[in-house]
């Protein structure tokens, strides 16, 4: 069995949940111990054992095992690490993720963001990059994933529209989603995400490019060095955002950056992605037509207190999610009856010019 120092590991986030996992891997060395991936490079890896950093692959066998699943490692993974006699570290296993982010690539491909996390804020500026819509999309996305949402919208201290960009979006999200609007330079940001921030937790910040993860992290882990705690992935003290990096906070909890992220498709069904808009299914039990499509049919609950634009948006995510549950033979067979409509369509277009 591998050994554990469970209060060390607290620090970088071991949780209970987490220790159990891992006291079922085997450990095929001596020399295993148990880490955390903290950066991610193409096929390097940096991992934390509690005590220090260093750089690790993933042994073959692992990674083989891993795609065989559509799996891959990724930051914010628990990990087995052995080493051999070039003191090269191999990492042997992965502990089953509790939560993964990921989302689906161009190709469909799945790709995964973050593993072990359990809030994710979802940073948002209140100046141009401002879209309500996006927003319910991260929501969506991270819901499904078992994590915990949290709106972090930035620079109120800069944008003119502010007050009415925070009332428009707490005014379409369900209230069960926490809205705070931050200027992410300030220290008082620490105290309004204190909630999300105890010792064990690990938080993920997700946003396009340009909207202050950077600033938000280096405000919330800034605060780690006088208090003596360990800022790691990144020893230079400057901040990159081309990789994803893990860091300790003052208040105990781990954070993940990741580069700008604008464009996703969520990796998970149609139902899974329904539940961040439980208002909107709550209040369809109480339409007049059990199928009521809110559509504008008579006694529609739906329709009478959403906010239209969240409808929409809604019926897109579950449009796009239904097409992403397709398979691939049915895609072909789909896209395919659309080819025979144009062509149809075009004839028609013809006859009728001649
Ligand atoms: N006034 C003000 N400026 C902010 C705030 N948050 C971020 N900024 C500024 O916005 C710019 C971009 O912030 P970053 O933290 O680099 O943004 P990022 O999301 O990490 O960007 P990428 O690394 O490209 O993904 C910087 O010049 C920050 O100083 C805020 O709340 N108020
Ligand atoms: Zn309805």
């Amino acid at each position: 069995m591998i050994d554990i120092e469970f209060e060390t590991l607290q620090a970088l986030g071991l949780s209970p949940l987490i220790a159990s996992r891992a006291a079922q891997l085997g450990a095929h060395e001596p020399t295993s111990r148990l880490a955390r991936v903290i950066e991610s490079q193409r096929d390097c890896f940096t991992v934390h054992d509690g005590h220090a950093e260093r750089l690790a692959r993933a042994l073959p066998r692992l990674v083989q095992q891993l795609q065989a699943g559509a799996q891959a490692l990724t930051i914010g993974d628990w990990v087995s690490v052995q080493t051999d006699a070039h003191e090269q570290a191999w990492i042997a296993d992965r502990v089953d993720p509790v939560t993964q982010i990921a989302r689906r690539a161009n190709d469909g491909r799945r790709q995964p963001l973050a593993s072990n996390v359990d809030t994710a804020l979802l940073v948002m500026g209140l100046d141009a990059d401002f879209n309500a819509r996006r927003m319910e999309r991260y929501i969506a996305m991270v819901t499904a994933c078992g994590v915990t949402p949290v709106v972090v919208l930035t620079k109120r201290d800069i944008s003119p529209d502010a007050q009415a960009r925070i009332a428009e979006m707490s005014g379409r999200l369900p209230p069960t989603v926490p809205v705070l609007p931050v200027n992410g330079l300030s220290p008082e940001t620490c105290a309004d995400l204190d909630a999300w921030m105890r010792p064990g937790q690990t938080l993920v910040v997700l946003g396009s490019s340009g909207v202050g993860k950077s600033t938000l992290i280096n405000t919330l882990a800034g605060a780690a060095q006088a208090t003596g705690g360990v800022r790691m992935g990144d020893g230079r003290g400057r901040h990159t955002t081309t990789a994803r990096s893990l860091h300790r906070t003052a208040l105990g909890a781990c954070i993940i950056d990741t580069p700008g992220l604008r464009t996703f498709r969520p990796d998970a069904d149609a139902r899974t992605l329904a539940s961040s808009f439980d208002d909107i299914q709550s209040l369809a039990t109480h339409c007049r037509f059990r199928d009521c499509h809110h559509e504008g049919e008579p006694g529609c609950a739906v329709v009478a207190h959403v906010d239209p634009d969240r409808l929409d948006n809604y019926k897109k995510l579950m449009r796009d999610a239904q097409r992403g549950e397709l398979t691939a033979l049915e895609r072909i067979a789909l896209r395919g009856k659309w080819k025979a409509i144009g062509k149809a369509g075009s004839q028609r277009a013809r006859d009728k010019r001649s």
